[in-house]
């Protein structure tokens, strides 16, 4: 039941022109997502920075780890998937994203607990810090700065990358993420250097550039993803683990900022599955009966069509990077876009650049985070404040 008590505002159909309007687009976003979404190539830096005055080589001190457990929710919970890819399938020691509050009940004094919250509050790293130190495992903790979080790391004299707290956490992913790699880094299950870590940042603002909102849409590559995705159920696949960890962060932004429903997954595994929604009502089935020459305006909702997002690895990462050979992913993606293209459902393909691990993944974050927020202010949705996550956490009381 609706009784308009929701605080639901917004438009069904995207309004191309506000896009082109960067005065309109500055009301639209009183947040300053844009802006801080700008920041990412800042947030590596100054992370970085951060994390080089934790003392994280205590961590060394009791030699490799079991495992290693990244502990957070949302946000905080996708720095584990990108530790786990950059690390790749070579990392000696399983790395293990855990969503829940406390930690696997396997976890104990050989292994590592890396606790990841933008608040420093969120129950789930919370009560992951506080099982760690009870277990014995080795704690670090990333996050604001004065936490709860912050208190629990100090107890358990671990340490804590105190990570500032400008933007809502998924404008945060960055300045997150860079501290749980360079504590990886001194347990030595991952290589980032110096150099990759400046190469990351100055493709994240690039990237910015590419993307500001004073670039009209015709040079715009995240407002022409937008536009082109506006109206559209989203599919959005990676051709490689790698590229996965970037649908799925497409995933949680599309959700959160423009309010879309979308598929994420690795083209692997949809390839055998999910690749089906291409010829059901609103892939190939909805295609055929489309009307080319209908008026976009006088569309209904009825013809909501499939837009299939590829991200590809570009075959560029090194031959150890990976188990499957490089030449099979990149069959499997010419493949779905020669099915997509069959059947008629339009397919946008962001591909990867940059030498490192890490470099590549930015450089398939940067443009569809962008495109996100482009999306929810084309529909007249202010891409920070959302308010079924507030309505969510007031109903069940977080
Ligand atoms: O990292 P935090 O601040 O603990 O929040 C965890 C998640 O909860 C949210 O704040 C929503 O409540 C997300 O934006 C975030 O990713």
């Amino acid at each position: 039941m609706i009784d308009g008590t929701a605080g639901v505002s917004g438009r069904r159909d995207a309004d191309e022109a506000l896009l082109d309007n960067p005065q309109a687009l500055a009301e639209a976003d009183p947040g300053g997502m844009l802006r801080h979404t700008a920041s990412a190539g800042a947030q590596v830096r100054e992370s970085a920075a951060l994390a080089a005055e934790a003392n994280l080589a205590v961590l060394a001190d009791d030699g490799r780890p079991r495992a290693v457990v990244i502990a957070g929710i949302g946000t905080a919970g996708r720095t584990g998937d990108v530790l786990a890819t950059v690390a790749g399938p070579r990392c000696p020691v399983p790395i293990i994203g855990h969503r829940s509050a406390g930690v696997p009940g396997w976890v104990g004094a050989a292994d590592v607990v890396i606790a990841v919250s933008a608040s420093g509050r969120s129950p789930e790293a919370l009560g992951a810090a506080e099982a760690a130190h009870r277990r014995g495992a080795r704690l670090v903790a990333v996050g604001a700065p004065d936490s709860q979080l912050q208190s629990i790391a100090e107890q358990a004299r671990a340490p804590f990358i105190p990570v500032p707290r400008r933007a809502p956490a998924r404008a945060s992913l960055w300045a997150l993420t860079v501290p749980v790699l360079l504590a990886a880094r001194s347990l030595g299950l991952v290589k980032v250097n110096e150099a990759d870590l400046a190469e990351t940042a100055a493709r994240l603002d690039a990237d910015a550039d590419r993307c500001r909102s004073a670039a009209e849409s015709f040079v715009n590559p995240a407002k022409s993803l937008a536009l082109g995705l506006a109206g559209s159920i989203p599919i959005v696949w990676g051709s490689s683990p790698l590229a996965t960890v970037a649908a799925r962060r497409f995933g949680d932004t599309l959700s959160a900022n423009a309010r879309y429903p979308v598929v994420t997954g690795a083209l692997g595994e949809a390839g055998r599955g999910r690749v089906g929604l291409l010829d059901g009502v609103f892939g190939g089935l909805a295609e055929g009966e489309r009307d080319i020459f209908a008026d976009p305006a006088e569309d209904d909702g009825e013809g909501t069509r499939l837009r299939l997002v590829l991200l590809r690895d570009g075959g560029l990462n090194a031959e150890d990077d990976t188990d499957e050979p490089l030449a099979v992913e990149e069959r499997r993606a010419d493949a779905v876009q020669t099915l997509a293209e069959r059947r008629g459902v339009r397919c946008d393909v962001v591909t990867a650049e940059g030498g490192s691990a890490l470099e590549r993944l930015a450089s398939l974050i940067a443009v569809p985070d962008f495109a996100s927020i482009y999306l929810a202010l084309a529909h007249g949705l202010d891409p920070m404040a959302v308010p079924a996550i507030t309505e969510m956490k007031e109903l069940s009381n977080q």
